[in-house]
Protein backbone atom coordinates (compact mmCIF):
# COMPACT_ATOMS: atom_id res chain seq x y z
CA UNK A 1 0.00 0.00 0.00
CA UNK A 2 1.45 3.38 -0.68
CA UNK A 3 2.42 5.88 1.47
CA UNK A 4 -0.47 8.09 0.30
CA UNK A 5 -3.24 5.54 0.67
CA UNK A 6 -2.19 4.70 3.81
CA UNK A 7 -2.08 8.59 4.89
CA UNK A 8 -5.56 8.87 3.46
CA UNK A 9 -6.61 5.52 5.06
CA UNK A 10 -5.35 6.91 8.41
CA UNK A 11 -7.23 10.21 8.14
CA UNK A 12 -10.30 9.05 7.12
CA UNK A 13 -10.17 6.33 10.28
CA UNK A 14 -9.29 9.40 12.39
CA UNK A 15 -11.87 11.86 11.40
CA UNK A 16 -14.65 8.81 11.52
CA UNK A 17 -13.14 8.54 15.20
CA UNK A 18 -13.46 11.59 16.00
CA UNK A 19 -16.81 12.35 14.24
CA UNK A 20 -18.00 9.40 15.70
CA UNK A 21 -16.62 11.35 19.31
CA UNK A 22 -17.96 14.39 18.19
CA UNK A 23 -21.15 12.88 17.26
CA UNK A 24 -21.96 11.29 20.67
CA UNK A 25 -20.70 13.82 22.29
CA UNK A 26 -22.88 16.10 20.91
CA UNK A 27 -25.86 13.75 21.09
CA UNK A 28 -25.26 13.19 24.94
CA UNK A 29 -24.70 17.05 24.91
CA UNK A 30 -27.95 17.92 22.99
CA UNK A 31 -30.14 15.26 24.87
CA UNK A 32 -28.97 16.82 28.09
CA UNK A 33 -30.01 20.28 26.82
CA UNK A 34 -33.16 19.01 25.36
CA UNK A 35 -34.20 17.59 28.75
CA UNK A 36 -32.93 20.77 30.59
CA UNK A 37 -35.43 22.71 28.28
CA UNK A 38 -38.07 19.78 27.93
CA UNK A 39 -38.00 20.15 31.63
CA UNK A 40 -38.67 24.40 31.78
CA UNK A 41 -40.91 23.79 29.06
CA UNK A 42 -43.27 21.35 30.71
CA UNK A 43 -42.91 23.26 33.71
CA UNK A 44 -43.97 26.61 32.24
CA UNK A 45 -46.55 24.15 30.33
CA UNK A 46 -48.24 22.69 33.03
CA UNK A 47 -48.62 25.76 34.86
CA UNK A 48 -50.82 27.60 32.28
CA UNK A 49 -52.28 24.79 31.82
CA UNK A 50 -53.33 24.62 35.14
CA UNK A 51 -54.09 28.48 35.47
CA UNK A 52 -56.14 28.10 32.64
CA UNK A 53 -58.18 25.33 33.89
CA UNK A 54 -58.30 26.98 37.69
CA UNK A 55 -59.14 29.94 35.88
CA UNK A 56 -61.94 28.52 33.95
CA UNK A 57 -63.23 26.62 36.66
CA UNK A 58 -62.55 28.90 39.52
CA UNK A 59 -65.67 30.68 39.15
CA UNK A 60 -68.07 28.22 38.53
CA UNK A 61 -66.68 26.49 41.67
CA UNK A 62 -67.27 30.03 43.94
CA UNK A 63 -70.43 30.42 42.18
CA UNK A 64 -71.16 26.76 43.16
CA UNK A 65 -70.18 27.32 47.15
CA UNK A 66 -71.84 30.12 47.18
CA UNK A 67 -75.33 28.21 45.75
CA UNK A 68 -74.83 25.48 48.61
CA UNK A 69 -74.82 28.36 51.03
CA UNK A 70 -77.77 30.37 50.17
CA UNK A 71 -80.49 30.43 52.70
CA UNK A 72 -83.11 30.18 50.48
CA UNK A 73 -81.48 26.59 49.76
CA UNK A 74 -80.21 25.95 52.90
CA UNK A 75 -83.92 26.69 54.68
CA UNK A 76 -85.51 24.50 52.04
CA UNK A 77 -82.87 21.28 52.48
CA UNK A 78 -84.52 21.42 56.13
CA UNK A 79 -87.84 21.05 55.12
CA UNK A 80 -88.03 19.78 51.57
CA UNK A 81 -91.94 19.25 51.81
CA UNK A 82 -92.43 23.03 52.44
CA UNK A 83 -94.07 24.52 48.70
CA UNK A 84 -93.74 28.05 49.75
CA UNK A 85 -89.37 27.52 50.62
CA UNK A 86 -88.89 24.95 47.22
CA UNK A 87 -90.27 28.18 45.22
CA UNK A 88 -88.49 30.23 46.88
CA UNK A 89 -85.39 27.85 46.66
CA UNK A 90 -86.04 27.11 42.56
CA UNK A 91 -86.28 30.81 42.40
CA UNK A 92 -82.79 31.29 44.26
CA UNK A 93 -81.72 28.33 41.80
CA UNK A 94 -82.83 29.53 38.32
CA UNK A 95 -80.91 32.84 39.44
CA UNK A 96 -77.83 31.26 39.86
CA UNK A 97 -78.63 29.08 36.42
CA UNK A 98 -78.29 32.22 34.85
CA UNK A 99 -74.78 32.84 36.67
CA UNK A 100 -73.45 29.72 35.68
CA UNK A 101 -71.31 30.01 32.50
CA UNK A 102 -73.55 26.33 31.35
CA UNK A 103 -76.30 28.29 32.34
CA UNK A 104 -77.50 24.94 34.22
CA UNK A 105 -77.63 23.47 37.67
CA UNK A 106 -78.49 20.32 40.00
CA UNK A 107 -79.51 20.33 43.41
CA UNK A 108 -80.15 17.01 45.19
CA UNK A 109 -81.56 16.73 48.72
CA UNK A 110 -80.52 14.29 50.96
CA UNK A 111 -83.72 14.15 52.64
CA UNK A 112 -85.85 12.66 49.52
CA UNK A 113 -82.97 12.41 47.74
CA UNK A 114 -85.16 14.75 44.88
CA UNK A 115 -82.71 15.82 41.80
CA UNK A 116 -83.37 19.25 40.12
CA UNK A 117 -81.97 20.20 37.50
CA UNK A 118 -82.76 23.31 34.51
CA UNK A 119 -79.89 24.09 31.98
CA UNK A 120 -79.63 26.03 29.00
CA UNK A 121 -82.32 26.31 27.45
CA UNK A 122 -84.43 26.37 30.12
CA UNK A 123 -85.90 23.17 29.07
CA UNK A 124 -87.25 22.14 32.46
CA UNK A 125 -88.97 25.33 33.11
CA UNK A 126 -91.49 25.13 36.23
CA UNK A 127 -90.91 21.29 36.21
CA UNK A 128 -87.11 21.92 37.54
CA UNK A 129 -87.82 18.38 39.82
CA UNK A 130 -86.28 15.44 37.58
CA UNK A 131 -86.28 12.41 39.56
CA UNK A 132 -85.28 10.60 42.54
CA UNK A 133 -82.10 9.49 43.52
CA UNK A 134 -81.88 6.00 44.39
CA UNK A 135 -79.42 4.64 46.48
CA UNK A 136 -79.64 1.31 45.05
CA UNK A 137 -79.08 3.06 41.14
CA UNK A 138 -75.29 2.50 40.63
CA UNK A 139 -75.69 6.01 38.38
CA UNK A 140 -76.93 7.66 41.28
CA UNK A 141 -73.92 5.93 43.43
CA UNK A 142 -72.26 9.01 43.12
CA UNK A 143 -74.14 10.93 44.96
CA UNK A 144 -74.02 8.55 48.50
CA UNK A 145 -70.52 8.31 48.02
CA UNK A 146 -69.29 12.32 48.10
CA UNK A 147 -71.63 12.21 51.44
CA UNK A 148 -70.17 9.78 52.61
CA UNK A 149 -66.78 10.80 51.87
CA UNK A 150 -68.04 13.89 53.34
CA UNK A 151 -66.14 15.89 50.77
CA UNK A 152 -67.49 19.30 50.11
CA UNK A 153 -66.70 19.75 47.15
CA UNK A 154 -65.60 17.65 44.34
CA UNK A 155 -65.23 17.61 40.40
CA UNK A 156 -67.18 14.89 38.77
CA UNK A 157 -66.81 13.58 35.28
CA UNK A 158 -69.87 11.81 34.71
CA UNK A 159 -72.82 10.80 32.36
CA UNK A 160 -76.11 11.29 33.54
CA UNK A 161 -78.19 9.01 31.94
CA UNK A 162 -81.27 10.33 33.24
CA UNK A 163 -80.63 13.58 31.33
CA UNK A 164 -78.31 11.62 28.37
CA UNK A 165 -75.31 14.43 28.84
CA UNK A 166 -71.67 13.83 29.76
CA UNK A 167 -70.51 16.74 31.90
CA UNK A 168 -67.80 17.77 33.96
CA UNK A 169 -69.75 18.50 37.38
CA UNK A 170 -68.97 20.70 39.65
CA UNK A 171 -70.65 18.95 43.46
CA UNK A 172 -70.64 21.32 46.55
CA UNK A 173 -72.27 19.93 49.70
CA UNK A 174 -74.74 21.78 51.48
CA UNK A 175 -74.56 22.04 55.28
CA UNK A 176 -76.72 23.44 57.63
CA UNK A 177 -76.34 25.59 60.95
CA UNK A 178 -75.42 22.05 62.67
CA UNK A 179 -72.85 20.99 59.96
CA UNK A 180 -74.99 18.64 58.79
CA UNK A 181 -75.26 17.79 55.08
CA UNK A 182 -78.65 18.39 53.95
CA UNK A 183 -77.80 18.28 50.06
CA UNK A 184 -75.89 18.77 47.13
CA UNK A 185 -75.62 21.65 44.40
CA UNK A 186 -73.62 22.14 41.35
CA UNK A 187 -73.37 22.79 37.28
CA UNK A 188 -71.90 20.93 34.74
CA UNK A 189 -69.96 22.11 32.40
CA UNK A 190 -70.11 20.61 28.68
CA UNK A 191 -67.54 18.00 28.37
CA UNK A 192 -66.95 18.14 25.05
CA UNK A 193 -66.62 22.10 24.96
CA UNK A 194 -64.19 21.71 28.22
CA UNK A 195 -62.26 19.32 26.44
CA UNK A 196 -61.96 21.57 23.50
CA UNK A 197 -60.84 24.56 25.36
CA UNK A 198 -58.64 23.43 27.69
CA UNK A 199 -57.12 19.96 27.03
CA UNK A 200 -57.33 19.61 23.62
CA UNK A 201 -55.56 22.62 22.38
CA UNK A 202 -53.95 21.16 19.31
CA UNK A 203 -50.67 21.77 20.22
CA UNK A 204 -48.40 19.39 18.15
CA UNK A 205 -46.13 17.38 20.76
CA UNK A 206 -47.91 19.15 23.63
CA UNK A 207 -50.59 16.86 25.76
CA UNK A 208 -52.31 17.57 28.22
CA UNK A 209 -54.10 15.57 30.57
CA UNK A 210 -55.88 15.89 34.46
CA UNK A 211 -56.21 12.92 37.01
CA UNK A 212 -57.14 12.80 40.25
CA UNK A 213 -55.21 12.03 43.44
CA UNK A 214 -55.14 8.10 42.43
CA UNK A 215 -53.93 8.74 39.01
CA UNK A 216 -57.65 8.33 37.33
CA UNK A 217 -57.58 10.27 34.37
CA UNK A 218 -60.44 12.78 34.19
CA UNK A 219 -59.82 14.73 31.67
CA UNK A 220 -57.97 13.46 28.67
CA UNK A 221 -58.85 14.60 24.79
CA UNK A 222 -59.27 10.93 24.37
CA UNK A 223 -62.53 9.54 26.06
CA UNK A 224 -62.22 6.31 25.95
CA UNK A 225 -59.74 7.08 28.47
CA UNK A 226 -61.53 9.04 30.96
CA UNK A 227 -62.60 7.46 34.16
CA UNK A 228 -66.20 8.22 34.31
CA UNK A 229 -67.33 8.54 37.39
CA UNK A 230 -64.16 7.76 39.12
CA UNK A 231 -65.59 8.34 43.26
CA UNK A 232 -67.45 4.89 42.85
CA UNK A 233 -65.04 2.94 41.25
CA UNK A 234 -63.04 0.47 43.34
CA UNK A 235 -59.71 0.54 42.88
CA UNK A 236 -58.26 -1.87 40.37
CA UNK A 237 -61.05 -0.65 38.03
CA UNK A 238 -60.23 2.91 37.22
CA UNK A 239 -59.21 4.30 34.35
CA UNK A 240 -55.68 5.47 35.50
CA UNK A 241 -52.24 7.19 33.98
CA UNK A 242 -50.33 4.22 33.15
CA UNK A 243 -52.55 2.70 30.73
CA UNK A 244 -50.62 5.61 27.97
CA UNK A 245 -47.51 4.07 28.93
CA UNK A 246 -45.53 1.38 27.32
CA UNK A 247 -43.63 0.49 30.05
CA UNK A 248 -45.04 -0.51 33.99
CA UNK A 249 -42.30 1.27 35.49
CA UNK A 250 -43.23 4.39 34.03
CA UNK A 251 -46.30 4.30 36.31
CA UNK A 252 -44.66 3.80 39.40
CA UNK A 253 -42.40 7.17 38.49
CA UNK A 254 -45.44 8.53 37.59
CA UNK A 255 -47.34 7.72 41.04
CA UNK A 256 -44.04 8.42 42.73
CA UNK A 257 -44.17 12.12 41.62
CA UNK A 258 -48.05 12.52 42.42
CA UNK A 259 -47.14 11.20 45.93
CA UNK A 260 -44.39 13.44 46.03
CA UNK A 261 -46.66 16.88 44.47
CA UNK A 262 -49.36 15.63 47.41
CA UNK A 263 -46.66 15.68 50.11
CA UNK A 264 -45.58 18.98 49.42
CA UNK A 265 -49.44 19.90 49.27
CA UNK A 266 -49.75 22.50 46.52
CA UNK A 267 -46.17 24.60 47.16
CA UNK A 268 -46.58 26.93 45.08
CA UNK A 269 -45.60 26.42 41.52
CA UNK A 270 -44.39 23.05 42.44
CA UNK A 271 -43.76 21.09 39.57
CA UNK A 272 -42.32 17.23 39.23
CA UNK A 273 -41.22 16.13 36.11
CA UNK A 274 -39.88 12.80 34.38
CA UNK A 275 -39.02 10.62 30.99
CA UNK A 276 -42.30 8.15 30.12
CA UNK A 277 -42.46 6.52 26.81
CA UNK A 278 -45.83 6.48 24.81
CA UNK A 279 -46.30 4.65 21.66
CA UNK A 280 -42.66 4.21 21.70
CA UNK A 281 -42.07 7.77 21.98
CA UNK A 282 -40.16 9.22 24.68
CA UNK A 283 -42.31 12.33 26.48
CA UNK A 284 -41.35 14.29 29.37
CA UNK A 285 -43.97 14.87 31.87
CA UNK A 286 -44.56 17.20 33.63
CA UNK A 287 -46.89 17.01 36.86
CA UNK A 288 -48.57 19.46 39.08
CA UNK A 289 -50.99 19.34 41.61
CA UNK A 290 -54.05 21.32 41.74
CA UNK A 291 -54.90 21.16 45.80
CA UNK A 292 -58.14 24.11 44.50
CA UNK A 293 -59.85 21.43 43.16
CA UNK A 294 -57.67 17.89 43.96
CA UNK A 295 -56.68 17.05 41.13
CA UNK A 296 -53.11 16.69 39.32
CA UNK A 297 -52.24 18.60 35.55
CA UNK A 298 -50.02 16.28 33.95
CA UNK A 299 -48.45 17.82 30.62
CA UNK A 300 -46.29 15.39 28.15
CA UNK A 301 -44.64 17.13 26.01
CA UNK A 302 -43.45 14.64 23.05
CA UNK A 303 -39.64 15.45 22.46
CA UNK A 304 -39.59 14.39 19.09
CA UNK A 305 -42.57 16.52 18.15
CA UNK A 306 -40.79 19.07 19.74
CA UNK A 307 -37.77 19.35 18.77
CA UNK A 308 -37.48 16.79 16.00
CA UNK A 309 -34.07 14.89 15.12
CA UNK A 310 -34.58 15.96 11.48
CA UNK A 311 -33.73 20.06 12.54
CA UNK A 312 -30.49 18.61 13.51
CA UNK A 313 -30.40 17.68 9.34
CA UNK A 314 -28.99 21.01 8.26
CA UNK A 315 -26.64 20.72 11.47
CA UNK A 316 -25.22 17.42 10.74
CA UNK A 317 -25.08 18.07 6.81
CA UNK A 318 -22.99 21.04 7.69
CA UNK A 319 -20.99 18.86 9.52
CA UNK A 320 -20.23 16.42 7.03
CA UNK A 321 -19.93 18.95 4.78
CA UNK A 322 -17.48 20.56 6.63
CA UNK A 323 -15.90 16.96 7.83
CA UNK A 324 -15.14 16.56 3.57
CA UNK A 325 -14.21 19.93 2.80
CA UNK A 326 -11.66 19.32 5.84
CA UNK A 327 -10.45 16.21 4.25
CA UNK A 328 -10.06 17.34 1.12
CA UNK A 329 -8.41 20.67 2.00
CA UNK A 330 -6.30 17.55 4.25
CA UNK A 331 -5.76 15.56 1.65
CA UNK A 332 -4.65 18.85 -1.02
CA UNK A 333 -1.96 19.79 1.88
CA UNK A 334 -0.50 16.64 2.64
CA UNK A 335 -0.68 16.23 -1.21
CA UNK A 336 1.27 19.05 -2.09
CA UNK A 337 3.60 19.37 1.14
CA UNK A 338 4.01 16.00 1.94
CA UNK A 339 3.06 13.13 -0.97
CA UNK A 340 4.23 15.12 -3.41
CA UNK A 341 7.78 16.12 -2.67
CA UNK A 342 8.31 12.74 -1.37
CA UNK A 343 6.84 10.86 -4.80
CA UNK A 344 9.18 13.08 -6.62
CA UNK A 345 12.56 12.56 -3.99
CA UNK A 346 12.33 8.91 -4.56
CA UNK A 347 11.93 9.13 -7.54
CA UNK A 348 15.20 11.26 -8.27
CA UNK A 349 16.96 9.17 -5.73
CA UNK A 350 15.93 6.02 -7.76
CA UNK A 351 17.65 7.85 -10.97
CA UNK A 352 20.78 8.71 -8.69
CA UNK A 353 21.18 5.19 -7.84
CA UNK A 354 20.74 4.27 -11.55
CA UNK A 355 23.62 6.77 -12.14
CA UNK A 356 21.70 9.41 -13.91
CA UNK A 357 22.79 12.83 -11.72
CA UNK A 358 20.66 15.08 -14.14
CA UNK A 359 17.59 15.74 -11.48
CA UNK A 360 13.91 16.59 -12.58
CA UNK A 361 12.67 19.51 -11.11
CA UNK A 362 11.57 18.79 -6.90
CA UNK A 363 9.15 20.66 -5.26
CA UNK A 364 10.48 21.80 -1.99
CA UNK A 365 7.81 23.10 0.19
CA UNK A 366 8.68 25.39 3.01
CA UNK A 367 9.23 22.22 5.85
CA UNK A 368 11.52 19.61 6.88
CA UNK A 369 10.87 17.70 3.76
CA UNK A 370 11.85 20.79 1.61
CA UNK A 371 14.80 21.07 3.24
CA UNK A 372 15.72 17.25 2.93
CA UNK A 373 15.07 17.73 -0.66
CA UNK A 374 17.07 20.46 -0.51
CA UNK A 375 19.83 18.53 1.24
CA UNK A 376 19.72 15.58 -1.27
CA UNK A 377 19.84 17.83 -4.22
CA UNK A 378 22.85 19.53 -3.50
CA UNK A 379 24.56 16.35 -1.99
CA UNK A 380 23.73 14.81 -5.34
CA UNK A 381 25.53 17.50 -7.39
CA UNK A 382 28.58 16.87 -4.43
CA UNK A 383 28.09 13.20 -5.44
CA UNK A 384 28.04 14.06 -9.12
CA UNK A 385 30.88 16.46 -9.26
CA UNK A 386 33.51 13.53 -7.06
CA UNK A 387 32.29 10.95 -9.29
CA UNK A 388 33.02 13.66 -12.21
CA UNK A 389 36.32 14.14 -11.26
CA UNK A 390 36.99 10.45 -10.30
CA UNK A 391 36.10 9.41 -13.34
CA UNK A 392 38.64 11.95 -15.13
CA UNK A 393 41.42 10.65 -12.86
CA UNK A 394 40.54 7.09 -13.71
CA UNK A 395 40.58 8.28 -17.58
CA UNK A 396 43.64 9.84 -16.92
CA UNK A 397 45.17 7.17 -15.30
CA UNK A 398 44.28 4.69 -17.53
CA UNK A 399 45.26 6.90 -20.46
CA UNK A 400 48.69 7.03 -18.79
CA UNK A 401 48.78 3.60 -18.25
CA UNK A 402 47.98 3.08 -22.07
CA UNK A 403 51.07 4.78 -22.84
CA UNK A 404 53.27 4.17 -20.32
CA UNK A 405 52.64 0.19 -21.67
CA UNK A 406 53.14 1.31 -24.86
CA UNK A 407 56.63 3.54 -23.86
CA UNK A 408 60.02 1.89 -23.34
CA UNK A 409 61.18 3.08 -19.76
CA UNK A 410 64.64 3.14 -20.19
CA UNK A 411 65.17 5.15 -23.46
CA UNK A 412 61.44 6.50 -23.75
CA UNK A 413 60.75 5.75 -27.42
CA UNK A 414 58.16 2.98 -28.26
CA UNK A 415 58.40 -0.34 -26.86
CA UNK A 416 57.64 -3.41 -28.76
CA UNK A 417 54.02 -3.18 -27.77
CA UNK A 418 53.48 0.25 -28.99
CA UNK A 419 55.17 -0.33 -32.34
CA UNK A 420 53.26 -3.86 -32.70
CA UNK A 421 50.27 -1.12 -32.85
CA UNK A 422 51.39 1.12 -35.20
CA UNK A 423 52.61 -1.63 -37.60
CA UNK A 424 49.30 -2.77 -37.64
CA UNK A 425 47.81 0.68 -38.12
CA UNK A 426 50.78 1.07 -41.34
CA UNK A 427 49.87 -1.82 -42.20
CA UNK A 428 46.04 -0.99 -42.47
CA UNK A 429 46.56 2.11 -43.69
CA UNK A 430 48.31 0.83 -46.51
CA UNK A 431 45.87 -1.32 -47.60
CA UNK A 432 43.28 1.32 -47.30
CA UNK A 433 45.39 3.91 -49.14
CA UNK A 434 47.73 1.27 -51.42
CA UNK A 435 50.84 2.89 -50.48
CA UNK A 436 53.50 0.91 -48.79
CA UNK A 437 55.62 2.65 -45.64
CA UNK A 438 59.23 1.50 -44.80
CA UNK A 439 60.40 -0.49 -41.60
CA UNK A 440 64.20 -0.29 -40.33
CA UNK A 441 65.49 -2.87 -37.90
CA UNK A 442 68.52 -1.97 -36.35
CA UNK A 443 70.79 -3.64 -33.62
CA UNK A 444 73.75 -1.76 -31.46
CA UNK A 445 77.41 -4.21 -33.03
CA UNK A 446 78.81 -5.71 -30.77
CA UNK A 447 77.13 -4.97 -27.35
CA UNK A 448 77.71 -7.86 -25.25
CA UNK A 449 81.24 -6.77 -25.44
CA UNK A 450 80.75 -2.98 -24.68
CA UNK A 451 77.84 -4.50 -21.20
CA UNK A 452 81.22 -6.85 -20.37
CA UNK A 453 83.81 -4.40 -20.28
CA UNK A 454 82.33 -0.95 -19.35
CA UNK A 455 79.73 -2.37 -17.53
CA UNK A 456 75.76 -2.30 -17.64
CA UNK A 457 75.11 1.16 -17.01
CA UNK A 458 77.44 2.00 -19.51
CA UNK A 459 75.69 0.03 -21.28
CA UNK A 460 72.18 1.41 -20.79
CA UNK A 461 73.75 5.03 -20.93
CA UNK A 462 74.66 4.25 -25.02
CA UNK A 463 71.09 2.56 -25.36
CA UNK A 464 69.54 6.15 -24.28
CA UNK A 465 72.09 8.14 -26.63
CA UNK A 466 71.32 5.57 -29.35
CA UNK A 467 67.86 6.62 -28.76
CA UNK A 468 68.21 10.44 -28.59
CA UNK A 469 70.48 10.18 -32.51
CA UNK A 470 68.04 8.06 -33.52
CA UNK A 471 64.82 10.32 -32.71
CA UNK A 472 67.16 13.33 -34.08
CA UNK A 473 67.44 11.57 -37.44
CA UNK A 474 64.07 10.87 -38.65
CA UNK A 475 61.49 12.74 -39.66
CA UNK A 476 58.99 13.86 -37.07
CA UNK A 477 56.05 12.03 -38.04
CA UNK A 478 58.24 8.65 -38.42
CA UNK A 479 58.04 6.22 -35.53
CA UNK A 480 61.32 4.87 -33.81
CA UNK A 481 61.16 2.40 -30.94
CA UNK A 482 63.07 0.57 -29.38
CA UNK A 483 62.11 -3.47 -29.92
CA UNK A 484 64.05 -4.88 -27.39
CA UNK A 485 67.40 -5.41 -25.55
CA UNK A 486 69.94 -3.41 -28.24
CA UNK A 487 67.59 -3.60 -31.03
CA UNK A 488 65.39 -0.85 -32.62
CA UNK A 489 62.94 -0.26 -35.27
CA UNK A 490 61.76 3.16 -36.90
CA UNK A 491 58.52 2.78 -38.96
CA UNK A 492 58.74 5.24 -42.04
CA UNK A 493 55.26 6.06 -43.30
CA UNK A 494 55.05 7.95 -46.14
CA UNK A 495 57.91 6.29 -47.44
CA UNK A 496 59.50 5.13 -50.63
CA UNK A 497 63.17 3.23 -51.70
CA UNK A 498 64.83 6.64 -51.86
CA UNK A 499 63.36 7.49 -48.26
CA UNK A 500 63.96 4.25 -46.76
CA UNK A 501 67.72 4.05 -48.01
CA UNK A 502 68.64 7.30 -47.00
CA UNK A 503 66.95 7.30 -43.84
CA UNK A 504 69.08 4.09 -43.06
CA UNK A 505 72.26 5.00 -44.17
CA UNK A 506 71.51 8.34 -41.77
CA UNK A 507 70.82 6.95 -39.00
CA UNK A 508 74.09 4.02 -39.52
CA UNK A 509 76.31 7.19 -39.85
CA UNK A 510 74.53 9.19 -36.84
CA UNK A 511 75.35 6.45 -34.93
CA UNK A 512 78.77 6.31 -35.72
CA UNK A 513 80.14 10.19 -35.65
CA UNK A 514 78.04 11.35 -32.60
CA UNK A 515 79.03 8.28 -30.57
CA UNK A 516 82.59 8.85 -31.60
CA UNK A 517 81.91 12.58 -30.21
CA UNK A 518 80.48 11.22 -26.83
CA UNK A 519 83.68 9.43 -26.64
CA UNK A 520 82.43 6.16 -26.52
CA UNK A 521 82.12 4.63 -29.98
CA UNK A 522 79.52 2.42 -31.26
CA UNK A 523 77.94 1.55 -34.60
CA UNK A 524 74.91 0.00 -35.81
CA UNK A 525 73.72 -2.56 -38.01
CA UNK A 526 70.49 -1.46 -40.19
CA UNK A 527 68.87 -4.08 -42.26
CA UNK A 528 65.44 -1.53 -43.94
CA UNK A 529 62.45 -3.15 -45.80
CA UNK A 530 59.90 -1.07 -48.06
CA UNK A 531 56.52 -2.53 -46.97
CA UNK A 532 53.97 -3.43 -49.77
CA UNK A 533 50.06 -3.23 -49.27
CA UNK A 534 48.56 -6.66 -48.21
CA UNK A 535 52.12 -7.94 -46.34
CA UNK A 536 51.28 -8.83 -43.03
CA UNK A 537 53.49 -7.87 -40.04
CA UNK A 538 55.43 -11.39 -39.59
CA UNK A 539 56.29 -11.14 -43.59
CA UNK A 540 57.33 -6.93 -42.86
CA UNK A 541 59.15 -8.25 -39.66
CA UNK A 542 60.79 -11.24 -41.34
CA UNK A 543 62.20 -9.40 -44.32
CA UNK A 544 63.55 -6.32 -42.24
CA UNK A 545 65.34 -9.30 -39.88
CA UNK A 546 66.61 -10.77 -43.17
CA UNK A 547 68.05 -7.29 -43.98
CA UNK A 548 69.69 -7.00 -40.44
CA UNK A 549 71.19 -10.30 -40.95
CA UNK A 550 72.36 -9.57 -44.05
CA UNK A 551 74.30 -6.24 -42.30
CA UNK A 552 75.47 -8.32 -39.49
CA UNK A 553 76.70 -10.84 -42.24
CA UNK A 554 78.43 -8.56 -44.14
CA UNK A 555 80.63 -6.97 -41.72
CA UNK A 556 78.47 -4.81 -39.27
CA UNK A 557 78.01 -0.68 -39.29
CA UNK A 558 76.66 -1.49 -42.54
CA UNK A 559 73.21 -1.09 -44.16
CA UNK A 560 70.98 -3.72 -46.00
CA UNK A 561 67.98 -3.34 -47.51
CA UNK A 562 65.45 -5.83 -48.61
CA UNK A 563 63.12 -5.92 -52.03
CA UNK A 564 60.18 -6.98 -53.03
CA UNK A 565 61.88 -9.65 -55.05
CA UNK A 566 63.42 -11.08 -51.66
CA UNK A 567 67.23 -9.57 -52.65
CA UNK A 568 69.25 -8.10 -50.07
CA UNK A 569 70.94 -4.70 -51.39
CA UNK A 570 73.71 -2.97 -49.30
CA UNK A 571 74.04 0.53 -49.31
CA UNK A 572 76.48 2.67 -48.86
CA UNK A 573 75.44 5.86 -46.95
N1 LIG B 1 73.27 -2.67 -20.64
C1 LIG B 1 72.26 -3.38 -21.16
N2 LIG B 1 72.50 -4.48 -21.81
C2 LIG B 1 71.51 -5.18 -22.39
C3 LIG B 1 70.18 -4.78 -22.27
N3 LIG B 1 69.40 -5.68 -22.91
C4 LIG B 1 70.19 -6.60 -23.43
N4 LIG B 1 71.51 -6.33 -23.13
C5 LIG B 1 72.65 -7.03 -23.51
O1 LIG B 1 72.91 -6.76 -24.86
C6 LIG B 1 73.69 -7.82 -25.38
C7 LIG B 1 73.22 -8.13 -26.73
O2 LIG B 1 74.09 -8.95 -27.34
P1 LIG B 1 73.80 -9.58 -28.73
O3 LIG B 1 73.00 -8.70 -29.56
O4 LIG B 1 73.35 -10.99 -28.57
O5 LIG B 1 75.27 -9.65 -29.37
P2 LIG B 1 76.25 -8.49 -29.66
O6 LIG B 1 77.28 -8.51 -28.63
O7 LIG B 1 75.54 -7.21 -29.82
O8 LIG B 1 76.81 -8.90 -31.04
P3 LIG B 1 76.18 -8.67 -32.41
O9 LIG B 1 74.78 -8.35 -32.24
O10 LIG B 1 76.36 -9.92 -33.18
O11 LIG B 1 76.93 -7.53 -32.97
C8 LIG B 1 73.54 -8.93 -24.37
O12 LIG B 1 74.80 -9.10 -23.70
C9 LIG B 1 72.50 -8.49 -23.42
O13 LIG B 1 72.78 -8.93 -22.11
C10 LIG B 1 69.94 -3.61 -21.54
O14 LIG B 1 68.82 -3.14 -21.36
N5 LIG B 1 71.03 -2.92 -21.04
Amino acid sequence: MSLKTRILALLTVLIIVAASASLLAYRELSASIIERWGKQVAEIQVRYDSARLLQSLEREIGLARQMAQSNALLRWADNPDDKLLEGAAIRQMESYRENFRDKSYFVALRENGRYYYNNADDKYANNQFRYVLDANDPDDAWFYQLIEEGRDFHLNVNPDTELGVTKLWIDVLMRNADNEIVGMVGTGLNLDNFLQDIVDIGQEGITTLFVDYNGAIQLYRDRNYIDFASIIKPEGQKNTVDLLFDHPEDKHLILGMLQMLKQRNGEKGAVESGFVTIDGRKHLAGISYLPAIGWFEITLLDLNALLSPSYLWPLIAVFLASLLITLLIFHLIIQSRILKPVISLEHAIKRVREGRFDLPYLPKPDNEIGRLVDHFEKMTHTVHDTTRNLEDKVAHRTAELHRLARVDALTGLKNRRGLDEVVVDEIERAAREQKGFGLIWLDIDNFKDINDSLGHQAGDDILCRVALWLKATVRPYDHPGRWGGDEFVVLLSPCDDEVLEQTSNRIRLAVEQESLKAGMPVTVSVGGHLCQPGEDTDTILRQADRALYAAKERGRNTVCITHSDESIVSSEG
